[in-house]
């Protein structure tokens, strides 16, 4: 018997995840249709989408942009409609005819989006990690209240769930699992010393070994940030404790992560890197969908090795279990900060080893609050950017 069609809208169309998930549609046009495609100022791309597959609505940023994204939709004969600004975003998210929701846009910029699909209980494919690391408690309490359906996309979080019992909720204990194992590429610069850290530039800690990412997520890759938003992601998503979650560097990339449990069985998912898997394992949940990814061969992969992670080289994935043993607000500060490092790296004005500082100036420079509110972890993220803005004056004036 086919399913029925599911009408999908991909936040973040245009990015990494977006296209991957745009391949994973294209090839099963008799389960999904589009509703919407969003970008942030990728016009041309985002007309490009739309071109090719045809959806209902397309969000941009900025109203200039949606005008001239309108005119050369008409121009092209489509009748998508051209949509502007936040309001948009979360309007495609809750729609009444969107069954599936990709939370693939990068950064804080995906919280309210995220949230809305959340609190209009949809199946919410969540990429966007940095939404769930800002908000824990209140976006998962949201889950349960409206009844939605999270699947994780992030590699390891979704290699964690197909590994747990199918009913998982209510405690790892509860089902006999012992401890999470959190893969780690370990990044560009595994085995690097701080001396070698220190002269790294953009193009380097972009050149991820194995997945081909957005620059963001590379660049927290490359200072083991991504390992510490994702130790915070694991813990809200399968109830576990932050010392129930160990990182285990894995130069491979093969073994997406594990699950250990009380008998001494340790359950793994493997596959290639390609995030087509996971993107069509939360499509498709509870059934299996081609995804376009090649078998794994494990007579060329021939080796798996595993080390601990270097938390001296790289402070970042301790700066973030700090702020989730600490809780409340901290997380958001946490991110927030690091998203103001990370553009500031990118853009040539902050070396790659002075991102970890920032972040913890950053975080012994504001309070941790009760992060109940959605009001207070938005002014808490907007007070950080700031704080991060002035400190980040302050540590250029003190290298000149
Ligand atoms: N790439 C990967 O393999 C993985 C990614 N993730 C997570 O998925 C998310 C997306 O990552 P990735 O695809 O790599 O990122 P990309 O940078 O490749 O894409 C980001 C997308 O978000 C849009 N966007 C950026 N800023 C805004 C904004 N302020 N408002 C609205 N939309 C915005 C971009 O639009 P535009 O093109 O116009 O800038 C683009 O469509 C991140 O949270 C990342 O951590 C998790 C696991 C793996
Ligand atoms: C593909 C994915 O999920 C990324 O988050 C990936 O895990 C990055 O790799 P590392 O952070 O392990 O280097
Ligand atoms: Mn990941």
């Amino acid at each position: 018997m086919s399913a029925a069609v599911q009408c999908v809208s991909v936040l973040g169309a245009t990015g990494s995840i977006g296209t991957s998930t745009l391949d994973v549609i294209a090839r099963h046009p008799d389960r999904y249709r589009l509703h919407a495609l969003t970008a942030h100022t990728s016009r041309e791309a985002l007309l490009a989408l739309c071109q090719r597959h045809r959806p209902a609505v397309a969000v941009l940023a900025d109203e200039a942009d949606a005008a001239w994204l309108r005119e050369r939709l008409a121009a092209a004969g489509l009748d998508t409609q051209a949509r502007a600004g936040e309001a948009a975003l979360v309007e495609v998210a809750e729609a009444s005819e969107v069954d599936v929701v990709m939370a693939a846009i990068v950064g804080a910029a995906g919280l309210l989006p995220t949230l809305a699909a959340v609190r209009a209980g949809k199946r919410v494919l969540l990429a966007n990690k940095e939404a769930l690391v800002m908000s824990g408690a209140l976006f998962m309490d949201a889950v349960a209240t409206h009844g939605a359906t999270l699947l994780p996309i992030d590699s390891e979080h979704n290699a964690i769930y197909q590994c747990l019992p199918a009913e998982h909720r209510g405690g790892l204990a509860r089902h006999g699992v012992t401890q999470l194992l959190l893969t780690a590429s370990g990044g560009p610069f595994l085995g690097w010393t701080p001396a070698q850290l220190a002269e790294v530039t953009p193009a380097q800690a972009c050149a991820h070994p194995n997945w081909s990412m957005g620059r963001k997520i590379s660049v927290d890759s490359a200072t083991l940030m991504n390992k510490g938003l994702e130790l915070i992601e694991a813990c809200w998503l399968f109830d576990a404790r932050p010392e129930q979650v160990q990182v285990v560097v894995h130069p491979q990339s093969v073994i997406h992560s594990m699950a250990a449990y009380s008998d001494g069985s340790v359950i793994a998912q493997l596959g290639n890197p390609d995030m087509r898997t996971p993107i069509a394992y939360g499509l498709a949940w509870p059934q299996r969908i081609d995804a376009g990814v090649e078998p794994l061969d494990l007579f060329q992969v021939a080796r798996l090795d595993f080390q601990a992670p270097d938390e001296m080289a790289f402070p970042c994935l301790r700066l973030a279990r700090e702020a989730m043993a600490a809780g409340g607000t901290a997380p958001a500060v946490l991110n927030a900060a690091n998203e103001v490092a990370v553009d500031a790296f990118l853009a040539g004005r902050l070396p790659f080893t002075a991102v970890a500082e920032l972040v913890a100036r950053v975080r012994d420079a504001r309070p941790v609050l009760p992060a109940d509110e959605l009001a207070t972890i938005l002014d808490e993220d907007r007070q950080a950017r700031q704080t991060a803005q002035a400190i980040l004056v302050r540590m250029l004036e003190e290298t000149i």
